[in-house]
């Protein structure tokens, strides 16, 4: 069944709508599953997450417990080993590190096999037996930190053995990761096998860009200040650009990249969920399938893609990886034009760009304002406004005005209203992606997760494009390392209309 009848038959059973309140966390055992232990993923992310979750007493020791499992034969404290290195090292935090790692046991197991995965049940049954909770008064949620091609396994083993067994109440739940298939077709496939297993309210599709702060933050500016609600359309914006900039190459990880690509590995699904964000209408309250349902309205509204707003390119040493072909055609570099065929948006391009082994490191979106009509000031020589949100590192956000230039001369400078958050909020921890994502998933609430029908019409929108690049129709332009990316780039944002603001840098200020 597609995800939009999903939603119309089953919006009202759906677990994030049983609660008005829906912070309530639920009591009973919760077992954290990370399958793919000893991958990457889960040291560096997922493992250190449940850890913060920990620290701030959201998983408590007496009904908590996590299980580790993977092909690698390793034992509890070598699990334990690897992650402690991604923890907190301070004397002050030694003392939770080692309570939290005694709660991680693991279990070694095949993906595809009955074996592991009945041992696996077996082990958290007992947690949940230790921790005297009847069998049903449980939650078990499998965070899958495994590449796509073993989901549909996977999923299979986990609902024939490791399901919630009873009807008393608790539920399983499981995360998977982007990239999630690699095409419209490969996507839909999984959607499918996935679909027949678990129920769409049970399955968190993660994209941990929708778990960072000032990502969390977008709705908020945009639909609670009555200053952008107006200004927020083609009248007044001339262009917006999501940029996502990586200051190191593939270091490592260049034979899964080679498979995918910039365009499948950021584009598709970070900055898309970005510019969701940015371009899609008022929902009608903050309930999770309202906010997706313009969501994936405003992805529907998307047009093809045009080659001549396409820009690719490869830097040069990024074959020197022994796992990637001599003769690949993957992009590590991309900017592309989006437009919308709707009332608000019609005619102002939405620049994507991302890229890897760039000049520096920085995630931002940047709307760009129209000129001023009737310019007495002749403020165009300065630059136009831009309200900028720098989404990582050193959050913050900044409004670029033009304003008299202190002093008897009646002249313009270009300057700036600054919400700089290290500033602002001083002494304020803001909390990982994923630690925040993770809560989230144990509360039910899937606001922050892409919904099926999302995910199909965000792979509507690239699949053209993607299979010229596959095809080799489309061939990447090297870029050196270290660079701005193909020159090429620049020009098609400059002949999309983005007028760069030449002498003014940003500087974020110091305490
Ligand atoms: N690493 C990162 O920074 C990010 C990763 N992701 C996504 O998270 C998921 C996991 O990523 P990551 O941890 O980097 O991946 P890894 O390559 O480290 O794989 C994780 C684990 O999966 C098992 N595995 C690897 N390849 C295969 C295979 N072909 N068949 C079966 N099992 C395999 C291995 O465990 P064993 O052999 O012990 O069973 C491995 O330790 C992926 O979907 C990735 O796209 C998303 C965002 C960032
Ligand atoms: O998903 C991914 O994201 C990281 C970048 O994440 P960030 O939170 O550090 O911005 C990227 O390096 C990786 O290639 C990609 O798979």
């Amino acid at each position: 069944m597609a995800s939009g009848e999903w939603h119309c038959e089953k919006r009202f059973k759906n677990e994030s709508f049983r609660n008005e309140d829906e912070n309530v966390l639920e009591t009973g055992c919760l077992s954290i599953i990370v399958l793919g232990a000893s991958g990457d993923l889960a040291k560096k992310k997922t493992f250190p997450a449940l850890f913060n979750l920990y620290g701030k007493g959201f998983l408590q020791s007496d009904e908590v417990h996590i299980s580790g499992y993977a092909r690698t034969k390793i034992s509890d404290d070598e699990l334990r080993d690897r992650i402690r290195g991604y923890l907190p090292q301070s004397k002050e935090d030694a003392e939770d590190v080692s309570k939290f790692l005694q709660l991680i046991k693991y279990v070694t197991g095949s993906y595809d096999t009955a074996e592991g995965f009945q041992a696996l049940d077996k082990a958290i049954t007992e947690q949940e037996i230790s921790k005297n909770i009847r069998e049903g008064l449980s939650r078990r949620l499998f965070y899958l930190a495994l590449p796509p091609s073993v989901y549909p396994q996977v999923c299979k083993m986990i609902k024939s053995y490791c399901m919630n067994k009873s009807d008393l109440g608790g539920w399983t739940r499981i995360v998977v990761e982007k990239p999630f298939g690699k095409d419209l077709a490969s996507a839909e496939e999984l959607s499918s096998q996935i679909g027949e297993l678990f129920d769409e309210p049970q399955i968190y599709r993660i994209d941990h860009y929708l778990g960072k702060e000032l990502v969390q933050n977008l709705l908020v500016l945009r639909f609670a200040n009555r200053l952008f609600l107006p200004l927020w359309n083609r009248d007044n914006i001339d262009n917006v650009q999501i940029v996502f900039r990586e200051d190191f190459g593939t270091e490592g990880r260049g034979g899964y990249f080679d498979q995918y690509g910039i365009i499948r590995d950021i584009i598709q699904n970070h900055l898309l969920q970005v510019f969701c964000l940015v371009a899609m209408e008022k929902p009608v309250s903050l309930k999770p399938e309202h906010i997706r349902d313009e969501k994936v309205k405003v992805l529907q509204s998307v047009i093809p893609i045009k080659d001549k707003e396409v820009v690719i390119g490869q830097y040069e040493g990024y074959k020197d990886d022994p796992t990637v072909p001599d003769n690949s055609n993957t992009p590590t570099f991309a900017t592309m034009i989006l437009r919308i065929h709707n009332e608000r948006w019609e005619g102002v391009p939405f620049i994507l760009k991302a890229g890897k082994a760039l000049n520096s490191r920085k995630a931002e979106i940047r709307v760009q304002f129209k000129d001023v009509p009737g310019d007495i000031f002749k403020c165009q020589k300065q630059g136009r406004n831009e309200f900028v949100i720098r989404l990582q590192p050193s959050e913050a956000m900044y409004m670029k005005l033009t304003v008299k230039q202190p002093g008897l001369e009646m002249s313009t400078a270009q300057s700036e209203l600054d919400l700089s958050y290290t500033q602002r909020y001083q002494g304020v921890v803001i909390p990982e992606a994923y630690e925040r994502l993770i809560l989230d998933t144990i509360k039910g609430d899937q606001q922050h997760f892409v919904r099926r029908d999302e995910q199909k019409a965000a792979w509507e929108i690239f699949t053209p494009l993607l299979h010229r690049i596959d095809d080799g129709e489309f061939k990447p332009i090297p870029y050196k390392m270290g660079s701005r990316g193909p020159v090429e780039a620049d020009e098609l944002l400059e002949g999309a209309g983005y007028v760069q603001t030449h002498d003014y840098i940003w500087i974020p200020p110091s305490l």
